[in-house]
C-alpha cells in the first residue's frame, strides 16, 4: 500500500489541512503528487479539482484527496469525471463505507468542518480499507454508465 501514489489538491479554504495530510502521507511512505493550490490567496476550487480528476483519469495517481472549506464544491467538481468516485467524509465510518461499498478513489474533506485528528484518521481508513466487491461491484459499474 505504501508504494501507492496519492494526488492531492485544494483551494485556499483547504490549504492548511492539505499541508497536514501531505506530511502524514509522506511519513507513511506514500508518493505524493501535490497539484496545488500553494497558499491561502483566494482561488477557484474547480481549477484544482479538475487537475486532480485529470490525474486520476490519466493514471498519474492511484487515489486522490481534495480539500476545500466545506469539501462540498471540490467534491462536486471532481465527481464530474466518470473515472472519479469521490466521497465527502466527516468520520471514520464514512471513510470505511466509501471504500467497502463504493470503491471510492478520491476522498474529500472540508477544512472548516473537520478536526485535523479526525481527518488524519479518516485518510488512514480510506487508504487501508479494501472494496468488498460482490453486489457492490454491479452498482459501482452502473455509476460509470449513467442512462444519459
Ligand atoms: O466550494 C466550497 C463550498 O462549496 C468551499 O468551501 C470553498 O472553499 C468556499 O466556498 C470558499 O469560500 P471563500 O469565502 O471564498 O473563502
Amino acid at each position: 500500500m505504501a508504494s501507492q501514489k496519492i494526488a492531492i489538491a485544494c483551494d485556499h479554504g483547504g490549504f492548511g489541512l492539505k499541508s497536514t495530510l501531505i506530511e502524514d502521507l509522506k511519513t507513511k511512505g506514500f508518493e505524493v503528487l501535490d497539484l496545488g493550490c500553494e497558499g491561502s490567496d483566494s482561488v477557484d476550487y474547480p481549477d484544482y479539482a479538475y487537475k486532480l480528476a485529470q490525474a486520476i483519469k490519466d493514471g498519474q495517481a492511484d487515489r486522490g484527496v481534495v480539500v476545500c472549506g466545506s469539501g462540498i464544491g471540490i467534491s462536486i467538481a471532481v465527481n464530474r469525471f466518470s473515472e472519479v468516485r469521490c466521497a465527502l467524509i466527516h468520520d471514520a465510518l464514512g471513510a470505511r463505507m466509501c471504500r467497502e461499498h463504493n470503491d471510492a478513489n478520491v476522498i474529500a474533506f472540508g477544512d472548516r468542518m473537520i478536526g485535523e485528528a479526525t481527518a488524519l484518521d479518516c485518510l488512514d481508513v480510506f487508504l487501508t480499507t479494501e472494496f468488498e466487491g460482490g453486489r457492490h461491484a454491479r452498482r459501482v459499474e452502473k455509476l460509470s454508465n449513467p442512462p444519459l
